[in-house]
């Protein structure tokens, strides 16, 4: 029976389409299936769609997870998105322009949210992905959601209870998303600081791949607790300065994410960092990950973004220094090296963790009241 057969059957099912048939985009379908949707996934390889629909499973990516029957997949782009009335994309980040151009004509005539579950900027571009999709879909940017969260793939598809968040300039658009991706072990929560929640889910993977490498070089828990707090400082300056909301950092998208994507060998950023701390050469690490670490690819785009609006990123320069193969692994160290006689205040360069930080946020939330008719913008809210 072909997808389209099969999803026939399913008519009283909201269709929803899945771009990307790796570890999240399966997962997703999964989340999306179990919440009672009719997925059809587009997997680039067909061997890979036919064990879905045949076997449901996705034995490469995951292993041992048996999928929902209202699950089935095609390698056939048109046939994954004919009637979907929700299209979510999860291929990696630098793939993602090239296959827009071929996803634009086969949803021109329908007005569907477009969801992105990607967490890279564009190497070229420094883009962030929901501006990628904007750009090549032209279309109204409170048509685009993006997902994020502490959503280690493997831990979601055995079923283990997971928060996440929706984001989009729309309430609505969001709300749409959040109730249809959501079941008994998936929790969505929204906002509409679409900056805050896509950047929180770039950043920390940077932070996770300092964090891999500390612990491949044998550093215990002081060095990674001290890496995962000052890296929280870095990931809230650079958001911020790009307008970003400092709560939606402190949520799901921001600290939630940095703790699951730190401590967990799930994580491709981490496991690619932990090679590099083994003495592993950039090149060796890229040959033994068979999955996407996003991480590898953004360190370049975002401190580029970072020198341009003047925000200083110690832990992340160090990092590209450790994939450039210019700073030993052992020399990592969560604090800037060149400035090592200055003492520096903790908090952050907008003020957050002191009193100053207090007062900024109850402006910042006054304002966001102000212009969001009495309802904050930032903050996870279900
Ligand atoms: N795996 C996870 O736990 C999570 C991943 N993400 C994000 O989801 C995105 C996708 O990651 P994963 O599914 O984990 O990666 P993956 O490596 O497991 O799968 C990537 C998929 O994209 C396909 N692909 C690769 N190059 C392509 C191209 N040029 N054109 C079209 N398809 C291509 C692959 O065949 C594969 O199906 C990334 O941005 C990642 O950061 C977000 C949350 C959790
Ligand atoms: O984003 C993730 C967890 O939230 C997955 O992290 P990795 O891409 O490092 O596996």
């Amino acid at each position: 029976m072909t997808p389209r057969q099969e999803s026939r059957r399913g008519d009283a099912q909201p269709r929803v389409a899945v771009v990307g048939a790796g570890s999240w985009g399966t997962t997703f379908g999964k989340i999306l299936a179990d919440g009672g949707a009719h997925v059809t996934m587009w997997a680039r390889r067909p061997e890979l769609a036919h064990e879905i629909n045949e076997a449901k499973r996705n034995s490469e990516y995951l292993p041992g997870i048996n999928l929902p029957r209202s699950m089935s997949a095609t390698h056939h782009l048109s046939e994954a998105l004919d009637g979907a009335e929700q299209v979510y994309l999860s291929i990696p980040s630098q793939a993602v322009r090239q296959n827009l151009k071929a996803v634009r004509p086969l949803i021109a005539q329908t007005d569907a949210p477009i969801v992105s579950l990607m967490k890279g900027v564009e190497r070229r571009t420094g883009l962030r992905m929901s501006q990628v999709i904007e750009q090549e879909l032209h279309c109204d940017p409170d048509r685009i959601a993006v997902a994020s969260g502490p959503n280690l793939a493997l831990e979601i598809a055995r079923e283990q209870p997971t928060a996440a968040v929706i984001s989009s300039t729309s309430q609505e658009t969001a709300d749409a998303v959040a109730r249809r991706a959501r079941n008994g072990y998936f929790r969505t929560f929204v906002n509409t600081d679409v900056i805050g929640t896509e950047f929180g889910g770039v950043l920390k993977n940077l932070i996770a791949v300092a964090i891999g490498i500390v612990d491949g070089v044998g550093y215990g828990e002081n060095t990674k607790a001290s890496i995962i707090t000052r890296g929280l400082v870095e990931m809230t300056d650079f958001a911020v300065a790009f307008g970003a909301q400092p709560e939606t950092l402190q949520g799901l998208a921001g600290l939630g994410d940095l703790i699951a994507t730190c401590q967990s060998p799930l994580s491709r950023n981490n496991t690619a960092g932990r090679l590099l701390g083994q003495g592993y050469r950039f090149d060796d690490v890229v040959k033994q990950m068979n999955q996407t670490a996003e991480g590898l690819a953004s360190v370049a785009p975002i401190l580029q973004l970072a020198r341009e609006v003047g925000v200083a990123m110690p832990i992340v320069e160090q990092v590209k220094m450790v994939l450039d193969g210019t700073m030993n692994p052992r020399d990592i160290a969560p604090h800037l090296t060149t400035d090592d006689d200055t003492p520096m205040g903790e908090r952050t360069q907008n003020g957050q963790n002191g009193g100053g930080g207090a007062l900024w946020r109850s402006l910042q939330r006054a304002l966001d009241q102000f212009r969001h008719g009495g309802r904050g913008a930032a903050g996870d809210r279900p």
